[in-house]
Protein backbone atom coordinates (compact mmCIF):
# COMPACT_ATOMS: atom_id res chain seq x y z
CA UNK A 1 0.00 0.00 0.00
CA UNK A 2 1.48 3.14 -1.08
CA UNK A 3 0.55 6.23 0.66
CA UNK A 4 1.08 9.64 -0.63
CA UNK A 5 3.28 11.59 2.62
CA UNK A 6 3.93 15.15 0.93
CA UNK A 7 4.06 17.37 -2.39
CA UNK A 8 6.81 19.50 -2.04
CA UNK A 9 8.99 21.99 -4.56
CA UNK A 10 12.27 19.54 -4.34
CA UNK A 11 13.10 16.00 -3.52
CA UNK A 12 16.82 15.56 -2.36
CA UNK A 13 17.25 12.08 -2.43
CA UNK A 14 20.54 10.84 -0.17
CA UNK A 15 22.26 12.50 2.64
CA UNK A 16 25.68 12.79 1.93
CA UNK A 17 27.97 15.70 1.27
CA UNK A 18 26.07 16.16 -1.79
CA UNK A 19 22.81 16.05 -0.47
CA UNK A 20 23.35 18.37 2.17
CA UNK A 21 24.83 20.85 0.41
CA UNK A 22 21.91 21.15 -2.12
CA UNK A 23 19.83 21.53 0.71
CA UNK A 24 22.08 24.32 1.82
CA UNK A 25 21.95 26.20 -1.51
CA UNK A 26 18.42 25.90 -2.13
CA UNK A 27 17.76 27.46 1.48
CA UNK A 28 20.34 30.46 0.60
CA UNK A 29 18.22 30.79 -2.72
CA UNK A 30 15.13 30.93 -1.11
CA UNK A 31 13.13 27.44 -1.72
CA UNK A 32 12.87 25.80 1.35
CA UNK A 33 9.80 23.23 0.90
CA UNK A 34 12.32 20.63 0.21
CA UNK A 35 12.71 17.10 1.79
CA UNK A 36 15.72 14.97 2.05
CA UNK A 37 14.98 11.24 1.63
CA UNK A 38 18.32 9.29 3.38
CA UNK A 39 18.17 5.41 3.95
CA UNK A 40 20.43 4.99 6.40
CA UNK A 41 19.67 6.38 10.14
CA UNK A 42 22.15 9.09 9.93
CA UNK A 43 23.69 11.85 7.37
CA UNK A 44 27.31 11.67 6.17
CA UNK A 45 27.16 8.98 3.69
CA UNK A 46 30.31 7.68 3.46
CA UNK A 47 31.71 10.07 6.01
CA UNK A 48 31.08 7.34 8.24
CA UNK A 49 32.78 6.52 11.66
CA UNK A 50 32.43 3.58 14.41
CA UNK A 51 33.98 3.22 17.92
CA UNK A 52 36.80 0.56 17.58
CA UNK A 53 39.15 -0.58 20.12
CA UNK A 54 38.15 2.68 22.62
CA UNK A 55 38.64 4.96 19.74
CA UNK A 56 36.97 6.87 16.78
CA UNK A 57 38.01 5.54 13.53
CA UNK A 58 36.89 6.35 9.91
CA UNK A 59 35.13 3.59 8.19
CA UNK A 60 35.00 6.04 4.84
CA UNK A 61 36.84 9.39 3.87
CA UNK A 62 39.44 9.81 6.08
CA UNK A 63 41.81 12.71 4.95
CA UNK A 64 41.42 16.41 3.70
CA UNK A 65 43.41 16.53 0.67
CA UNK A 66 44.49 19.26 -1.50
CA UNK A 67 45.69 21.68 1.33
CA UNK A 68 47.81 25.01 1.63
CA UNK A 69 47.94 25.32 -2.13
CA UNK A 70 46.50 28.40 -3.92
CA UNK A 71 43.04 27.74 -3.55
CA UNK A 72 41.28 27.08 -0.16
CA UNK A 73 39.71 23.87 -0.45
CA UNK A 74 35.96 24.26 0.70
CA UNK A 75 36.66 21.41 3.02
CA UNK A 76 39.79 22.15 4.63
CA UNK A 77 37.36 25.54 5.54
CA UNK A 78 34.90 23.38 7.25
CA UNK A 79 37.34 21.28 9.26
CA UNK A 80 39.26 24.66 10.14
CA UNK A 81 35.62 25.96 11.26
CA UNK A 82 34.63 23.21 13.79
CA UNK A 83 38.38 22.49 14.59
CA UNK A 84 38.43 18.99 13.31
CA UNK A 85 41.10 17.07 14.72
CA UNK A 86 43.78 16.70 12.00
CA UNK A 87 47.41 15.61 11.24
CA UNK A 88 49.51 16.36 8.44
CA UNK A 89 49.63 13.26 5.91
CA UNK A 90 53.35 13.24 5.75
CA UNK A 91 54.60 10.64 3.44
CA UNK A 92 58.08 11.79 3.22
CA UNK A 93 60.11 9.18 4.88
CA UNK A 94 58.28 6.12 3.05
CA UNK A 95 61.18 4.49 1.13
CA UNK A 96 62.86 4.05 4.24
CA UNK A 97 60.03 1.96 5.88
CA UNK A 98 59.69 -0.87 3.13
CA UNK A 99 59.47 -4.71 4.39
CA UNK A 100 59.38 -7.60 2.45
CA UNK A 101 58.25 -11.04 3.80
CA UNK A 102 61.87 -11.44 4.65
CA UNK A 103 61.70 -8.35 6.96
CA UNK A 104 62.76 -4.54 6.84
CA UNK A 105 64.61 -3.25 4.06
CA UNK A 106 67.64 -0.75 3.74
CA UNK A 107 66.41 2.71 2.70
CA UNK A 108 65.05 2.15 -0.83
CA UNK A 109 66.65 5.42 -2.13
CA UNK A 110 67.56 3.77 -5.63
CA UNK A 111 64.12 2.90 -6.29
CA UNK A 112 62.85 6.14 -4.67
CA UNK A 113 64.39 8.08 -7.13
CA UNK A 114 63.35 5.89 -10.61
CA UNK A 115 59.83 6.02 -9.02
CA UNK A 116 60.01 9.93 -8.54
CA UNK A 117 61.55 10.49 -11.88
CA UNK A 118 58.54 8.15 -13.46
CA UNK A 119 55.95 10.05 -11.58
CA UNK A 120 57.49 13.80 -12.90
CA UNK A 121 57.58 12.29 -16.61
CA UNK A 122 54.03 10.91 -16.36
CA UNK A 123 52.40 14.38 -14.52
CA UNK A 124 53.90 16.26 -17.84
CA UNK A 125 52.50 13.76 -20.19
CA UNK A 126 49.12 14.21 -18.62
CA UNK A 127 49.50 17.64 -18.77
CA UNK A 128 50.74 17.49 -22.20
CA UNK A 129 47.61 15.28 -23.20
CA UNK A 130 44.65 18.01 -21.87
CA UNK A 131 46.77 21.14 -23.07
CA UNK A 132 47.44 19.66 -26.66
CA UNK A 133 43.78 17.91 -26.72
CA UNK A 134 45.09 14.47 -27.24
CA UNK A 135 43.38 11.34 -26.65
CA UNK A 136 43.93 9.51 -23.59
CA UNK A 137 46.10 6.77 -22.08
CA UNK A 138 46.30 5.00 -19.04
CA UNK A 139 48.65 5.82 -16.32
CA UNK A 140 50.51 1.99 -17.20
CA UNK A 141 50.64 3.13 -20.80
CA UNK A 142 52.60 6.42 -20.06
CA UNK A 143 54.97 3.95 -17.39
CA UNK A 144 55.65 2.02 -20.48
CA UNK A 145 56.50 5.34 -22.92
CA UNK A 146 58.75 5.78 -20.19
CA UNK A 147 60.72 3.06 -20.76
CA UNK A 148 61.00 1.44 -17.18
CA UNK A 149 57.57 -0.43 -16.00
CA UNK A 150 57.43 -1.55 -11.98
CA UNK A 151 58.17 -5.34 -11.92
CA UNK A 152 59.84 -6.20 -8.56
CA UNK A 153 57.95 -6.45 -5.17
CA UNK A 154 59.19 -3.19 -3.89
CA UNK A 155 59.15 -0.96 -7.18
CA UNK A 156 55.41 -2.68 -7.41
CA UNK A 157 54.51 -1.11 -3.56
CA UNK A 158 55.65 2.47 -4.37
CA UNK A 159 53.95 2.25 -7.89
CA UNK A 160 50.98 1.03 -6.01
CA UNK A 161 51.26 3.58 -3.52
CA UNK A 162 51.28 6.47 -5.79
CA UNK A 163 48.13 5.31 -8.05
CA UNK A 164 46.19 2.31 -6.53
CA UNK A 165 46.31 4.08 -3.11
CA UNK A 166 44.83 7.22 -4.37
CA UNK A 167 42.18 6.03 -7.44
CA UNK A 168 41.42 2.57 -5.71
CA UNK A 169 42.05 1.02 -9.21
CA UNK A 170 45.64 0.02 -10.56
CA UNK A 171 47.62 2.14 -13.29
CA UNK A 172 46.66 -0.24 -16.40
CA UNK A 173 42.50 1.15 -15.36
CA UNK A 174 43.15 4.88 -14.57
CA UNK A 175 43.19 7.66 -17.31
CA UNK A 176 46.44 9.47 -17.47
CA UNK A 177 44.57 12.80 -19.05
CA UNK A 178 42.04 12.74 -16.41
CA UNK A 179 43.76 12.21 -13.32
CA UNK A 180 47.39 13.73 -13.76
CA UNK A 181 47.91 16.27 -12.65
CA UNK A 182 44.89 16.14 -10.49
CA UNK A 183 42.80 19.47 -9.60
CA UNK A 184 42.50 18.71 -6.29
CA UNK A 185 46.03 19.25 -5.54
CA UNK A 186 46.61 21.28 -8.44
CA UNK A 187 44.12 23.96 -7.21
CA UNK A 188 43.84 23.16 -3.31
CA UNK A 189 47.72 22.12 -2.96
CA UNK A 190 50.08 19.13 -2.12
CA UNK A 191 49.08 18.71 1.37
CA UNK A 192 46.12 16.40 3.28
CA UNK A 193 45.53 16.25 6.58
CA UNK A 194 44.26 12.68 8.60
CA UNK A 195 41.15 13.40 10.49
CA UNK A 196 40.98 11.47 14.01
CA UNK A 197 38.85 13.59 15.70
CA UNK A 198 36.51 11.73 19.31
CA UNK A 199 33.32 13.96 17.11
CA UNK A 200 34.17 12.14 13.86
CA UNK A 201 35.21 13.84 10.30
CA UNK A 202 31.50 13.58 10.24
CA UNK A 203 31.43 17.33 12.28
CA UNK A 204 32.58 18.80 9.18
CA UNK A 205 28.71 18.43 7.94
CA UNK A 206 27.55 20.46 10.99
CA UNK A 207 27.82 24.02 10.00
CA UNK A 208 26.82 22.75 6.01
CA UNK A 209 23.78 21.35 7.75
CA UNK A 210 22.86 24.26 9.25
CA UNK A 211 19.59 24.94 7.87
CA UNK A 212 18.38 21.26 9.94
CA UNK A 213 16.56 22.31 13.05
CA UNK A 214 18.41 20.23 15.69
CA UNK A 215 18.21 19.69 19.35
CA UNK A 216 20.66 18.55 21.84
CA UNK A 217 23.22 18.13 18.50
CA UNK A 218 20.08 16.11 16.69
CA UNK A 219 18.60 16.63 13.75
CA UNK A 220 14.70 16.91 14.63
CA UNK A 221 14.33 19.10 11.33
CA UNK A 222 10.84 17.38 9.87
CA UNK A 223 12.43 17.54 6.19
CA UNK A 224 14.79 15.04 6.84
CA UNK A 225 13.59 11.58 6.57
CA UNK A 226 16.04 8.99 7.98
CA UNK A 227 15.43 5.04 6.88
CA UNK A 228 13.99 6.07 3.41
CA UNK A 229 15.21 3.11 1.04
CA UNK A 230 14.11 5.07 -2.36
CA UNK A 231 13.32 2.25 -4.91
CA UNK A 232 11.20 4.30 -7.98
CA UNK A 233 11.94 7.21 -9.55
CA UNK A 234 8.82 8.63 -11.99
CA UNK A 235 10.02 11.64 -13.76
CA UNK A 236 8.54 13.57 -16.02
CA UNK A 237 8.62 17.29 -17.73
CA UNK A 238 6.52 18.80 -14.99
CA UNK A 239 8.03 16.92 -11.66
CA UNK A 240 8.67 13.83 -9.97
CA UNK A 241 6.94 11.45 -7.91
CA UNK A 242 9.42 9.07 -5.49
CA UNK A 243 8.52 6.03 -3.61
CA UNK A 244 10.13 3.76 -1.10
CA UNK A 245 10.26 0.71 0.06
CA UNK A 246 8.21 1.50 3.13
CA UNK A 247 5.45 2.74 0.89
CA UNK A 248 5.56 6.02 1.02
CA UNK A 249 5.34 8.30 -2.03
CA UNK A 250 6.47 11.81 -2.31
CA UNK A 251 5.83 14.30 -5.35
CA UNK A 252 7.97 17.13 -6.16
CA UNK A 253 8.24 19.95 -8.87
CA UNK A 254 11.85 18.21 -9.04
CA UNK A 255 14.37 16.09 -7.62
CA UNK A 256 18.01 15.67 -6.85
CA UNK A 257 19.44 12.20 -7.21
CA UNK A 258 23.16 12.09 -4.75
CA UNK A 259 23.18 8.68 -4.60
CA UNK A 260 26.37 7.01 -5.52
CA UNK A 261 27.42 5.35 -8.82
CA UNK A 262 27.54 2.29 -7.56
CA UNK A 263 24.24 2.35 -6.85
CA UNK A 264 23.23 3.88 -10.17
CA UNK A 265 24.81 0.87 -11.74
CA UNK A 266 22.57 -1.30 -9.30
CA UNK A 267 18.77 -1.57 -9.88
CA UNK A 268 17.87 -0.43 -6.18
CA UNK A 269 16.11 2.19 -8.17
CA UNK A 270 14.09 1.47 -10.97
CA UNK A 271 13.50 4.66 -13.18
CA UNK A 272 10.39 5.16 -15.29
CA UNK A 273 10.78 5.94 -17.93
CA UNK A 274 14.06 4.14 -18.20
CA UNK A 275 17.24 6.03 -18.03
CA UNK A 276 18.11 7.07 -21.79
CA UNK A 277 20.90 5.44 -23.29
CA UNK A 278 23.59 7.88 -23.48
CA UNK A 279 23.57 8.24 -19.20
CA UNK A 280 23.41 4.56 -19.15
CA UNK A 281 26.16 4.65 -20.82
CA UNK A 282 27.97 7.43 -19.04
CA UNK A 283 27.01 5.36 -15.55
CA UNK A 284 27.95 2.08 -16.86
CA UNK A 285 31.47 3.39 -18.58
CA UNK A 286 32.77 5.25 -15.30
CA UNK A 287 33.89 3.12 -12.31
CA UNK A 288 32.78 2.93 -8.85
CA UNK A 289 36.36 1.60 -7.09
CA UNK A 290 36.37 -0.02 -3.82
CA UNK A 291 39.16 1.21 -0.94
CA UNK A 292 39.57 -0.51 2.43
CA UNK A 293 41.21 0.46 5.70
CA UNK A 294 41.30 -2.82 7.54
CA UNK A 295 41.48 -1.94 11.45
CA UNK A 296 43.43 -4.08 13.72
CA UNK A 297 44.29 -3.84 17.92
CA UNK A 298 46.61 -5.27 19.24
CA UNK A 299 48.06 -5.54 23.31
CA UNK A 300 51.12 -3.38 22.67
CA UNK A 301 52.95 -1.81 19.43
CA UNK A 302 55.70 -3.94 17.26
CA UNK A 303 56.20 -1.35 14.78
CA UNK A 304 58.18 1.49 14.45
CA UNK A 305 57.14 4.78 15.82
CA UNK A 306 59.69 7.17 15.06
CA UNK A 307 58.97 10.24 13.79
CA UNK A 308 57.27 10.15 10.32
CA UNK A 309 57.09 6.79 10.34
CA UNK A 310 53.09 6.47 10.67
CA UNK A 311 53.22 5.01 7.14
CA UNK A 312 55.01 1.57 5.97
CA UNK A 313 54.73 -0.90 2.70
CA UNK A 314 54.71 -4.40 2.75
CA UNK A 315 56.13 -5.36 -0.52
CA UNK A 316 54.24 -8.75 -1.66
CA UNK A 317 55.36 -10.39 -4.83
CA UNK A 318 51.54 -10.07 -5.16
CA UNK A 319 50.89 -6.65 -5.77
CA UNK A 320 48.20 -5.43 -3.68
CA UNK A 321 48.48 -7.99 -1.10
CA UNK A 322 48.00 -6.21 1.89
CA UNK A 323 50.77 -3.59 0.81
CA UNK A 324 49.81 -0.02 2.64
CA UNK A 325 50.18 0.45 6.20
CA UNK A 326 49.56 3.20 9.00
CA UNK A 327 49.61 3.28 12.68
CA UNK A 328 47.53 5.79 14.52
CA UNK A 329 49.68 6.12 17.26
CA UNK A 330 50.05 9.74 16.96
CA UNK A 331 46.70 10.44 17.12
CA UNK A 332 45.79 8.23 19.08
CA UNK A 333 49.01 7.93 22.01
CA UNK A 334 48.89 4.46 23.24
CA UNK A 335 46.03 3.03 21.39
CA UNK A 336 48.04 0.06 19.54
CA UNK A 337 46.16 0.97 16.56
CA UNK A 338 47.09 0.02 12.93
CA UNK A 339 44.87 -0.28 9.75
CA UNK A 340 46.04 -2.01 6.62
CA UNK A 341 44.55 -0.49 3.37
CA UNK A 342 43.42 -2.52 0.42
CA UNK A 343 41.57 -2.07 -3.27
CA UNK A 344 40.27 -2.99 -6.44
CA UNK A 345 39.95 -7.22 -6.11
CA UNK A 346 42.06 -7.43 -3.15
CA UNK A 347 38.91 -5.60 -1.30
CA UNK A 348 35.95 -7.43 -3.52
CA UNK A 349 37.77 -10.67 -2.33
CA UNK A 350 38.41 -9.72 1.19
CA UNK A 351 34.68 -8.65 1.67
CA UNK A 352 33.80 -11.98 0.37
CA UNK A 353 35.06 -14.16 3.27
CA UNK A 354 35.35 -14.08 6.70
CA UNK A 355 37.26 -11.73 9.28
CA UNK A 356 38.95 -15.02 10.35
CA UNK A 357 40.26 -15.89 6.87
CA UNK A 358 41.59 -12.22 6.95
CA UNK A 359 42.94 -11.93 9.72
CA UNK A 360 45.09 -14.96 10.04
CA UNK A 361 46.08 -13.74 6.42
CA UNK A 362 47.29 -10.82 7.49
CA UNK A 363 48.61 -11.81 10.40
CA UNK A 364 51.05 -14.10 8.30
CA UNK A 365 52.24 -11.31 6.58
CA UNK A 366 52.98 -9.31 9.53
CA UNK A 367 55.08 -12.24 11.18
CA UNK A 368 57.15 -12.48 7.42
CA UNK A 369 57.72 -8.32 8.39
CA UNK A 370 58.42 -8.17 11.74
CA UNK A 371 59.18 -11.87 12.88
CA UNK A 372 57.39 -15.07 14.61
CA UNK A 373 57.36 -13.66 18.35
CA UNK A 374 54.37 -10.36 17.74
CA UNK A 375 51.14 -10.59 19.44
CA UNK A 376 47.92 -11.71 17.75
CA UNK A 377 45.52 -8.78 16.99
CA UNK A 378 42.53 -8.49 19.60
CA UNK A 379 40.43 -7.06 17.23
CA UNK A 380 39.34 -6.49 13.98
CA UNK A 381 37.46 -4.69 11.58
CA UNK A 382 37.01 -4.86 8.10
CA UNK A 383 34.35 -2.07 6.10
CA UNK A 384 32.40 -3.78 3.41
CA UNK A 385 31.59 -0.64 1.25
CA UNK A 386 31.12 -2.57 -2.00
CA UNK A 387 28.62 -5.25 -0.86
CA UNK A 388 26.69 -2.96 0.66
CA UNK A 389 23.52 -1.92 -1.52
CA UNK A 390 23.36 1.87 -0.19
CA UNK A 391 26.58 2.58 -1.66
CA UNK A 392 28.16 -0.49 -3.81
CA UNK A 393 32.14 0.85 -3.21
CA UNK A 394 33.73 3.19 -2.43
CA UNK A 395 34.72 6.07 -4.34
CA UNK A 396 34.64 7.06 -8.29
CA UNK A 397 37.60 6.64 -10.39
CA UNK A 398 38.32 8.06 -13.88
CA UNK A 399 38.94 5.30 -16.43
CA UNK A 400 40.61 5.42 -19.78
CA UNK A 401 37.74 5.48 -22.52
CA UNK A 402 35.80 8.25 -20.89
CA UNK A 403 35.49 11.50 -22.76
CA UNK A 404 34.84 14.85 -20.96
CA UNK A 405 32.13 14.34 -23.49
CA UNK A 406 30.99 11.15 -21.89
CA UNK A 407 31.61 12.97 -18.45
CA UNK A 408 28.93 15.39 -19.00
CA UNK A 409 26.67 13.26 -19.26
CA UNK A 410 26.67 11.69 -15.57
CA UNK A 411 26.14 15.01 -14.60
CA UNK A 412 22.91 15.94 -17.33
CA UNK A 413 19.68 17.05 -15.67
CA UNK A 414 16.81 14.57 -17.53
CA UNK A 415 13.33 16.18 -17.52
CA UNK A 416 12.45 17.29 -13.61
CA UNK A 417 15.39 14.87 -12.34
CA UNK A 418 18.79 16.21 -11.38
CA UNK A 419 21.94 14.51 -10.28
CA UNK A 420 24.51 15.02 -7.62
CA UNK A 421 27.17 13.14 -6.07
CA UNK A 422 31.17 12.88 -6.22
CA UNK A 423 30.62 10.79 -9.49
CA UNK A 424 29.31 13.95 -11.09
CA UNK A 425 32.03 16.55 -10.20
CA UNK A 426 34.86 16.82 -13.19
CA UNK A 427 37.49 18.21 -11.14
CA UNK A 428 36.79 16.60 -7.81
CA UNK A 429 35.71 13.19 -8.51
CA UNK A 430 36.26 11.22 -6.34
CA UNK A 431 36.78 13.48 -3.04
CA UNK A 432 34.75 15.00 -0.64
CA UNK A 433 35.04 18.68 -2.01
CA UNK A 434 33.68 16.50 -5.96
CA UNK A 435 30.32 15.81 -3.31
CA UNK A 436 29.95 19.51 -2.02
CA UNK A 437 30.74 21.50 -5.20
CA UNK A 438 28.41 18.86 -7.45
CA UNK A 439 25.29 19.36 -4.57
CA UNK A 440 25.25 23.17 -5.23
CA UNK A 441 25.78 22.59 -8.78
CA UNK A 442 22.55 20.59 -9.10
CA UNK A 443 20.81 22.59 -6.78
CA UNK A 444 21.76 26.01 -8.40
CA UNK A 445 19.70 23.92 -11.88
CA UNK A 446 17.13 23.37 -10.10
CA UNK A 447 16.56 27.06 -9.09
CA UNK A 448 17.31 28.36 -12.12
CA UNK A 449 13.97 26.04 -13.40
CA UNK A 450 11.68 26.50 -10.34
CA UNK A 451 12.20 30.24 -10.22
CA UNK A 452 13.37 31.43 -13.65
CA UNK A 453 11.54 28.64 -15.86
CA UNK A 454 15.00 27.65 -17.27
CA UNK A 455 14.45 24.19 -16.86
CA UNK A 456 17.27 22.53 -19.36
CA UNK A 457 17.41 18.59 -19.33
CA UNK A 458 20.80 16.34 -21.00
CA UNK A 459 22.53 15.60 -23.15
CA UNK A 460 25.09 18.10 -22.27
CA UNK A 461 27.94 19.77 -24.42
CA UNK A 462 31.74 18.61 -23.15
CA UNK A 463 32.50 22.06 -20.77
CA UNK A 464 34.66 21.06 -18.67
CA UNK A 465 35.83 23.93 -17.01
CA UNK A 466 33.51 26.53 -18.03
CA UNK A 467 29.79 26.11 -17.27
CA UNK A 468 29.11 22.42 -16.30
CA UNK A 469 25.64 23.05 -16.34
CA UNK A 470 24.28 24.39 -20.04
CA UNK A 471 22.49 21.40 -21.09
CA UNK A 472 21.94 21.13 -25.38
CA UNK A 473 18.30 20.45 -25.28
CA UNK A 474 15.70 22.95 -23.25
CA UNK A 475 12.31 21.06 -22.48
C1 LIG B 1 36.71 4.04 2.31
C2 LIG B 1 36.60 5.42 1.74
C3 LIG B 1 37.66 6.30 1.85
C4 LIG B 1 37.55 7.59 1.34
N1 LIG B 1 38.56 8.48 1.56
C5 LIG B 1 38.40 9.78 1.22
C6 LIG B 1 39.31 10.76 1.65
O1 LIG B 1 40.23 10.45 2.42
N2 LIG B 1 39.13 12.04 1.25
C7 LIG B 1 38.09 12.40 0.46
O2 LIG B 1 37.96 13.59 0.10
N3 LIG B 1 37.16 11.49 0.07
C8 LIG B 1 37.30 10.20 0.45
N4 LIG B 1 36.33 9.28 0.13
C9 LIG B 1 35.24 9.69 -0.77
C10 LIG B 1 34.17 10.53 -0.06
O3 LIG B 1 33.77 9.89 1.10
C11 LIG B 1 33.00 10.69 -1.02
O4 LIG B 1 33.45 11.26 -2.23
C12 LIG B 1 31.87 11.57 -0.49
O5 LIG B 1 31.65 11.41 0.89
C13 LIG B 1 30.61 11.23 -1.29
O6 LIG B 1 29.52 12.03 -0.91
P1 LIG B 1 28.16 11.93 -1.74
O7 LIG B 1 27.20 12.81 -1.04
O8 LIG B 1 28.44 12.14 -3.17
O9 LIG B 1 27.72 10.41 -1.62
P2 LIG B 1 27.31 9.54 -0.29
O10 LIG B 1 28.14 9.97 0.86
O11 LIG B 1 27.36 8.12 -0.72
O12 LIG B 1 25.82 10.00 -0.05
C14 LIG B 1 24.74 9.40 -0.71
C15 LIG B 1 23.68 9.03 0.32
O13 LIG B 1 22.62 8.37 -0.37
C16 LIG B 1 22.10 7.37 0.48
N5 LIG B 1 21.39 6.41 -0.39
C17 LIG B 1 21.89 5.46 -1.20
N6 LIG B 1 20.91 4.81 -1.84
C18 LIG B 1 19.76 5.37 -1.42
C19 LIG B 1 18.38 5.12 -1.72
N7 LIG B 1 18.01 4.18 -2.59
N8 LIG B 1 17.45 5.87 -1.09
C20 LIG B 1 17.79 6.84 -0.21
N9 LIG B 1 19.08 7.12 0.11
C21 LIG B 1 20.05 6.39 -0.50
C22 LIG B 1 23.32 6.78 1.16
O14 LIG B 1 22.95 6.15 2.36
C23 LIG B 1 24.16 8.05 1.37
O15 LIG B 1 23.95 8.59 2.66
C24 LIG B 1 36.38 8.00 0.67
C25 LIG B 1 35.31 7.11 0.57
C26 LIG B 1 35.41 5.84 1.11
C27 LIG B 1 34.22 4.92 1.07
Amino acid sequence: VSTLEGNVDVIIIGAGMAGISAGKTLTEKGITNFIILEATDKIGGRIRNTDFGGYKVELGANWVEGVNGKELNPIWALARQVKLQTTLFDQSNLSSNVYTASGALPPQTDVDAVTTARNDYITSLGESLSANRDHDISVLTAERLYGSVPSAPVELALDYFLYDYEFAEPPRVTSLKNTQPLPTFENFGEDSYFAADPRGFAAILQPVASYLKSENGKYVDPRLKLQKVVNKIVYTKHGVTVSTEDGSTYTAKAAILTVSLGVLQSKLIDFQPDLPFWKLEAIFEFDMAVYTKIFLKFPYKFWRTDNGTELFLYADDSRGYYPVWQHLEREFPGSNISFVTVTDDESRRIEQQSDDKTLAEIMEVLKSMFGPNIPEAEEILVPRWWSNRLFKGSFSNWPIGVSLHDFAQLQAPIKRLYFGGEHTSALYNGYIQGAYFSGIDAAKEVVKCLKHGKCLSGPMKDQRLENQSSCTEPI
